[in-house]
């Protein structure tokens, strides 16, 4: 189970995280939604273990992320925001580095680097150096270094960002399979189709807090609109302030 209470972050004056807390069962797929610079991205990052937040606490199945980052990290296949790719290095070179961090075997790497070329269709960009690589096919190879070591929980900040429309639904389809094979998705999105087709549970942040969390149905009653993008939009507008990093808000 992931339990995020009460994060907060700043940069200097810039309050990203306010005060953002969820939590997800094995198995569940939670999906975070918010306008840009609400801190989905921040609150990805701390979740993962890549960011330290000022405040607040963070577990994945017991593991506490802030105390021992790398152990939690074992449970996690992350897709962040700029795929973070080894450019001197091909895709299926960068897919094996990952492995190897994992503790997969050479055989298993393989096998998962044919699996996931086919499933991602990616056979054609294997063995090129991802130096140039487009933004989608990036987001293949990153895409497929989460997923190496077929991980319990998935964090995808982002996931069909910049794929062209088979790439997309073929993506959709593999998260859809993981979710139904067990698999844990926490992911953010700008895209309400994508959201209300794949999650059990939603979290709506507006200026670095949860604003409204609950399943799309849910948040589409709590705001009496009669579909998740105007439901969305009137949590954006009714929230539309600025935070301070002293926690102070000062409405526009
Ligand atoms: N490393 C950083 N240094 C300074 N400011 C940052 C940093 N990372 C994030 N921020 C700021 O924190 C706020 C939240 O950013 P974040 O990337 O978490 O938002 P987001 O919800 O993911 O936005 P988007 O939908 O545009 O990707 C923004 O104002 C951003 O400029």
């Amino acid at each position: 189970m992931i339990n995020v209470e009460h994060i907060q972050k700043s940069f200097g004056n810039t309050l990203a995280v306010r005060d953002v807390s969820f939590s997800v069962q094995p198995g569940q797929t939670l999906g975070l939604l918010g306008p840009n610079g609400a801190g989905k991205t921040s609150s990805l990052r701390i979740l993962c273990g890549l960011l330290t937040p000022d405040s607040g606490r963070v577990h994945i199945d017991g593991i506490d992320v802030i105390k021992h980052p790398v152990e939690a990290q074992k449970k996690l296949g992350v897709l962040p925001d700029n795929c973070g790719l080894y450019t001197r290095l091909t895709a299926a070179e960068n897919l094996r580095y990952f492995a190897q961090l994992y503790g997969l075997s050479k055989s298993h790497t393989q096998y998962r680097i044919q699996v996931l070329a086919q499933q991602l269709d990616m056979q054609n960009i294997l063995h090129r150096k991802t130096l140039g690589f487009s933004q989608g096919e990036r987001m293949k190879v990153a895409l497929a270094r989460a997923l190496m070591h077929e991980p319990p929980y998935l964090i995808l900040d982002e996931p069909t960002n910049g794929l062209d429309v088979l790439t997309t639904r073929a993506v959709r389809a593999l998260l859809l399979q993981l979710k139904n094979d067990g698999t844990c998705l926490i992911f953010s999105s700008h895209l309400m189709h994508e959201v209300t087709h794949l999650c059990d549970e939603l979290s709506v942040i507006t200026q670095g807090q949860v604003s409204a969390s609950g399943t799309p149905d849910a948040i589409i009653e709590q705001t009496g609109c009669s579909d998740l993008e105007s439901a969305f939009a009137q949590l954006c507008l009714s929230n539309a302030t600025h935070a301070t990093a002293d926690g102070s808000i000062i409405n526009e």
